[in-house]
């Protein structure tokens, strides 16, 4: 599994951003050989649990540019680092509360040139709010979460979609979400082939 899925998914990158997503796997290898920051079992299909599975949220919602996202329980930047890559003019402020991780984050960012990435070690609860979205895969219970992020949101929303959390979850999520009436469920498999995605959702959710 190469970068190819990567060009095949999505055929209107420039050449400096196919370029971008041809480094990220020997950044990661070279980066999780000193930090783990992914399973050493998943690198082999880096490109599609990882990088592919984090852009499924840019086939939910084009972001326009300016717009200011906040990737919460980044880990070593998924899905933050490839939604960058594909919007350069989208700011991401990644955070997690363990410093190694952003290390890993920072680094990997300024190795690309990404400019539009800020790594923040810390508690997502103690962001400075103003985000107009929130994107997360793997962190927690989505209860707990949208009381840590709530209020970081930009009240005005100039996107096609109403500002809120987008967050890549798998399973049966009929309890975790009752008690959100506005959640809105995207099979990945709409997009994507493939087993990994089988049983993968967008959960979109407006907040505000
Ligand atoms: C299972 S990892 C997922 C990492 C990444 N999102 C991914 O999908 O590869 C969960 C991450 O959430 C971070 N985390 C948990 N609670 C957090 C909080 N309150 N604020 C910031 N980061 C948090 C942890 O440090 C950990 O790196």
């Amino acid at each position: 599994m190469n970068v190819d899925l990567i060009f095949e998914n999505f055929p209107d990158l420039s050449d400096k951003q196919k370029d971008q997503f041809t480094r990220l796997l020997p950044l990661y290898e070279e980066w999780n050989s000193q930090i783990n920051v992914i399973s050493r079992k998943d690198m082999d299909s880096f490109y599609e649990r990882h990088v592919l599975h984090s852009m499924a949220i840019a086939k939910t919602i084009q972001f326009k540019p300016k717009t200011r996202i906040l990737d919460v329980g980044t880990g070593g930047g998924f899905p933050g680092i490839p939604l960058a890559i594909l919007f350069p003019q989208v700011e991401f402020v990644l955070v997690d509360s363990i410093g190694k991780k952003i290390k890993v984050v920072n680094e990997v960012a300024e190795a690309l040139g990404l400019e539009n990435v800020t790594g923040i070690h810390g508690r997502a609860e103690k962001v400075k709010p103003g985000f107009d979205f929130v994107v997360s895969r793997a962190v927690t219970r989505m209860s707990p979460f949208y009381n840590w992020i709530k209020r970081h949101f930009n009240p005005k929303s100039f996107n096609d979609l109403k500002n809120g959390i987008l967050y890549l979850k798998g399973g049966d999520l009929k309890e975790e979400l009752a008690e959100f009436p506005k959640a809105k469920l995207q099979p990945i498999q709409a997009y994507f082939e493939g087993e990994f995605f089988e049983t993968k959702f967008v959960v979109y959710i407006p907040v505000g």
